[in-house]
Parts: C-alpha cells; sequence; structure tokens
C-alpha cells in the first residue's frame, strides 16, 4: 500500500519539545505535562516510571497523538503531528505507531494469527503474505503454531501480551509506546515480556517507549526517565 503521507519520512523515532498538557479540573485546569521533552531514537529502549497520577498515560497519550497537547510538538519520524489534518493523523497513527495498551484489548472471537490478519484486511495487504507476516511475527515472539490458532480465553496473560505486541509491530511501526505491559504478569513473566520488547525494539529499529510502575524490571532498557508532577526527568 502507498503511504496516504505527503512527505516521504526516514526513521527518526520520537521527538516531544516542550510539551504541555491539561486536563480541566472544575474552574481551572489540571496541568498533567508540564513543560516536556523528549527524543527516543531508532533502537532505542526508554522506560517511564513514576508514582501514580505523575502523568504517564498522558505522556503515551499525547505521544500517540491521541491527545492534542495545549503547547508543544509532537514529532513522529520528524513529522509534526500537530500541523497535520486529523486525517493525515489518523495516517501517520497507522503508518508509523505501533501501541500496546496496560489491558489486552485482544478480539474474544479470533485466532491469535487472526488478530493480525484483521490488520492486514484494514490495510489492503494481500491475504497470503498477510498470513505469512503474521505466522512469522507470532512465532518470532513465541508463539509456536498451535498457540497461533488459539483464542484468547485459551491463552496465558503473559503469551496474550505477545500476541499484543505481535500486533503492534505488524505495521512496521517506527514509534512503540507499550503502556505498563507487565501489569497482569507475574515477576518473571514480566521480565521475559520486557525482555521480549529489548528484543523487538533492535530487531525493528522501533523507538520503543514504555511506561512501568515496575522498578525491578529495567536491566533491560537502554534508558530509564522519571516522572514527577507532569515533569521529565533523566
Ligand atoms: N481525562 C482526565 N480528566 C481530568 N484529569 C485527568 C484525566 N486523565 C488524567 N487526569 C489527571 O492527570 C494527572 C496525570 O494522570 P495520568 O493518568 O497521566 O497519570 P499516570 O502517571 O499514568 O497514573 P497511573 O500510574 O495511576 O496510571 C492526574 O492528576 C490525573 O488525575
Amino acid at each position: 500500500m502507498t503511504s496516504t503521507l505527503t512527505t516521504p519520512l526516514t526513521r527518526t523515532g520520537l521527538a516531544l519539545r516542550g510539551v504541555t498538557l491539561t486536563y480541566p479540573d472544575g474552574e481551572q485546569r489540571l496541568t498533567a505535562l508540564d513543560e516536556v521533552s523528549l527524543e527516543v531514537a531508532p533502537g532505542e529502549f526508554t522506560a517511564v516510571v513514576g508514582p501514580s497520577g505523575s502523568g504517564k498515560s498522558s505522556l503515551l497519550a499525547v505521544a500517540a497523538t491521541l491527545l492534542r497537547p495545549d503547547r508543544g510538538q509532537v514529532l513522529i519520524d520528524g513529522q509534526d503531528a500537530g500541523a497535520l489534518s486529523a486525517k493525515a493523523r489518523t495516517a501517520l497513527r497507522r503508518e508509523r505507531l505501533g501501541i500496546v495498551f496496560q489491558q489486552s484489548n485482544l478480539l474474544a472471537s479470533l485466532t491469535a494469527v487472526e488478530q493480525l490478519l484483521v490488520l492486514a484486511d484494514l490495510r489492503g495487504t494481500r491475504p497470503r503474505q498477510a498470513r505469512a507476516r503474521a505466522e512469522l511475527l507470532l512465532a518470532s515472539v513465541g508463539l509456536d503454531e498451535s498457540k497461533q490458532r488459539r483464542r484468547p480465553h485459551q491463552l496465558s496473560g503473559g503469551e496474550r501480551q505477545r500476541v499484543n505486541i505481535a500486533r503492534a509491530l505488524f505495521g512496521r511501526p517506527s514509534v512503540l509506546l507499550v503502556d505498563e505491559p507487565t501489569s497482569a504478569l507475574d515477576h518473571e513473566r514480566g521480565a521475559q515480556i520486557v525482555r521480549l520488547l529489548a528484543e523487538v525494539t533492535r530487531e525493528h529499529s522501533t523507538a520503543t517507549v514504555m511506561v512501568t510502575h515496575d522498578q525491578a524490571l529495567l536491566g533491560e532498557v537502554d534508558r530509564v526517565l522519571k516522572m514527577a508532577d507532569g515533569r521529565l526527568r533523566g
């Protein structure tokens, strides 16, 4: 499929520049992100940690171009998301971003491989090519053929998270945004998922940002940034 974006983009990853986000709070506004700047290069795995309410989810939502900041820029492969029309922003998200949410949002009636093939349909990828890619990606995240034919309720929490990661990679994203990937897992399974994210970051050269509460799982990441009161510290 040809890109619907107007300019050809080289992969430069994710950049946030002076991003401020506020929410309505009664008569006032609550500042969730306060002049946040961040650059994540292709192939770099960055973790964002911080207490509840510090702004981590808001940061991911802004980076995912799902929330528009009050001020500042979000650049995906150098493209300023705020300068695009809604249609072009949707295309940017579809073509450049992979998102792994905290709660698995897999479709209950579909097998693991079908979760990826649904995307192929939406993207207009040829069915045979799409199936081969879906199977390859699922195998690469550790799901063998028999597990690829299972529905979500027949998989463990960790296996469902692997399907989520494979699905996020299907569109060859430049930027991979991951929200609390280990929250439903025990320590060992959580550590396996973080190791897997480190591997896919290198293999797929994604600029990966992972939000997590779990400080014990940070051995695999390239950089840890701390959020407190909407501000980011290295
Ligand atoms: N839709 C909203 N409307 C108003 N305030 C919000 C909204 N979403 C988040 N907030 C507030 O913005 C601040 C940052 O919230 P955010 O969800 O980004 O934090 P977080 O670090 O992800 O927290 P957690 O770890 O608990 O998920 C908090 O004070 C929160 O109460």
